[in-house]
This record gives structure tokens, C-alpha cells and sequence, in this order.
């Protein structure tokens, strides 16, 4: 199984703080759904900065679609292949309506309008959205703004999805919907989330990110404590 991220021995401290990753190891394959977990703090988003070149580790290598990834120009090219959803819909949305906000990668890319506009209908249609195009996205609920946050990321045609807390205040209906239209997608992904339920729904493996190294959790003995 073709592996799309490998990363080894990532240590990372912010200037004049004490280091939030030490020796963080994970690799992620083709088909798999990733879910990321760990106490607040614990560094996931900061790991999830660092796959995709936002934040550069001190030490530790990272191979992402085959090859080492070290500079900047390195990284573009991850970020084209790696769609990665916000934690806040608002840092992701800042266009009037939803069609221009999910036709805006596909245009930078050099769709033509009316080609964008019908990537913006099969996405639309792909997360549940129908008929919102020419919704204004900043009067859309919560839950609205998040899945037009993913149907933008949908449709760069990303190869891999890095989903930062994508359940963070959404009601029961909408985290089930969202984890039915995640188990339907192709795409290999990891997600952050706190939420046992909705990974327990959604991930093929889970590591729990804490004092700087990825581990594999271990199961809740419900026993502990009582026998012999
Ligand atoms: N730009 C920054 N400068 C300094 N410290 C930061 C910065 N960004 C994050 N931190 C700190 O680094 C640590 C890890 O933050 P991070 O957001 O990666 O954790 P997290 O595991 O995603 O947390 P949560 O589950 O609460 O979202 C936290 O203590 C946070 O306060």
C-alpha cells in the first residue's frame, strides 16, 4: 500500500517556550482515515501546520507523496496535494457567497468559469449542499459553513484531506451527516478530533498525540484496579 505521508523524529518548541513536539513519529497510507486525539495543547493542530509546511519542525524529516520534504517550494506542492479544513470555517471563507468561495482554488488553477461553476455544483451536491450557490456565507449556520469549508478543500482535488476538529460545534444530525459524507469520499485522511464517538464512526487507526510523541492508544479497561 503506497504510503503518502511518513514523518519521523519531529521535535518542535515555539520561540521561548517549552517544546510542544519531542519525537513525533506517524505514517499515514493510502485508504486510510487517520484520527488524530490528545489533550488540549497537546501540539495536534501544530502537527498538522508542520505536514503541510506552515510551521517548520527543529529537528526530524518529513516524506509526503514519496519524496523528503525540507524548503518552502517543497511544500507548495504538498499543499496543492493535501487539502487541509480549518478548525474555524471563518479563516477558510472570505468571499460573498458560497459559489465564489468554493470557485475561487479552481479558478487560481485555470478553470474557466462556467468549468468552475460546475465543480462548485458537483461538490455542492457531494457534501449535501444543493441549491446553496448563491447563498451569502456569512448568514449560513455553523454547520453550513463547515461543510462549504470541505467542499472548497473538495474541489482543488486534493489527494489527502487534514480535517482539524471538523465536529467542533456541530449538533448530532450534522456530525452524523458529516461522518457519512467522510466515510464516502476516496481520499486517504487525518482528522483531529476529541470526539470518541465520531471517530470511533470514521477512523481506521488512532494515535493519541501526548507529552510530544504520537502512541497508539491503549483500551479502557473498565476492570482496572479490580482482579487478581
Ligand atoms: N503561535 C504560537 N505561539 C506560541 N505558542 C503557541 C502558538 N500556537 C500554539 N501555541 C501553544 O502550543 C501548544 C500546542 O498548541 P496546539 O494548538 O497545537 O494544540 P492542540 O493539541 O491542537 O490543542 P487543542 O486540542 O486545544 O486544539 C499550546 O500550548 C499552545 O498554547
Amino acid at each position: 500500500m503506497s504510503v503518502l505521508f511518513e514523518v519521523a523524529g519531529l521535535c518542535f518548541a515555539y520561540p521561548r517556550r517549552p517544546p510542544v513536539l519531542t519525537d513525533a513519529t506517524m505514517t499515514l497510507a493510502a485508504g486510510e482515515r487517520l484520527a488524530i486525539t490528545g489533550p488540549n495543547g497537546a501540539g495536534k493542530s501544530t502537527l498538522m501546520q508542520i505536514l503541510v509546511g506552515l510551521l517548520t519542525p527543529q529537528a526530524g524529516r518529513i516524506v509526503a507523496f514519496g519524496a523528503e520534504r525540507r524548503v518552502e517550494a517543497d511544500f507548495q506542492e504538498v499543499r496543492r496535494r493535501a487539502g487541509y479544513v480549518f478548525q474555524d470555517p471563518d479563516d477558510q471563507l472570505f468571499c460573498p457567497t458560497v459559489a465564489e468561495d468554493v470557485a475561487f482554488g479552481p479558478l487560481n488553477l485555470g478553470l474557466s468559469r462556467a468549468e468552475a461553476l460546475a465543480v462548485v455544483d458537483q461538490v455542492l451536491a457531494r457534501v449535501g449542499l444543493e441549491g446553496f450557490r448563491d447563498r451569502i456565507t456569512h448568514k449560513l449556520s455553523g454547520g453550513e459553513k463547515r461543510l462549504v469549508s470541505l467542499a472548497c478543500v473538495l474541489a482543488m482535488e486534493p489527494e489527502v484531506l487534514l480535517l482539524d476538529e471538523p465536529t467542533n460545534a456541530l449538533d448530532e444530525d450534522t456530525t452524523a451527516r458529516l461522518s457519512e459524507i467522510l466515510r464516502g469520499l476516496p481520499q486517504a485522511m487525518i482528522v483531529i478530533s476529541h470526539d470518541p464517538h465520531f471517530r470511533r464512526r470514521i477512523a481506521t487507526r488512532t494515535l493519541r498525540l501526548q507529552q510530544g510523541r504520537l502512541v497508539t492508544p491503549q483500551p479502557v479497561c473498565r476492570h482496572a484496579g479490580m482482579g487478581a
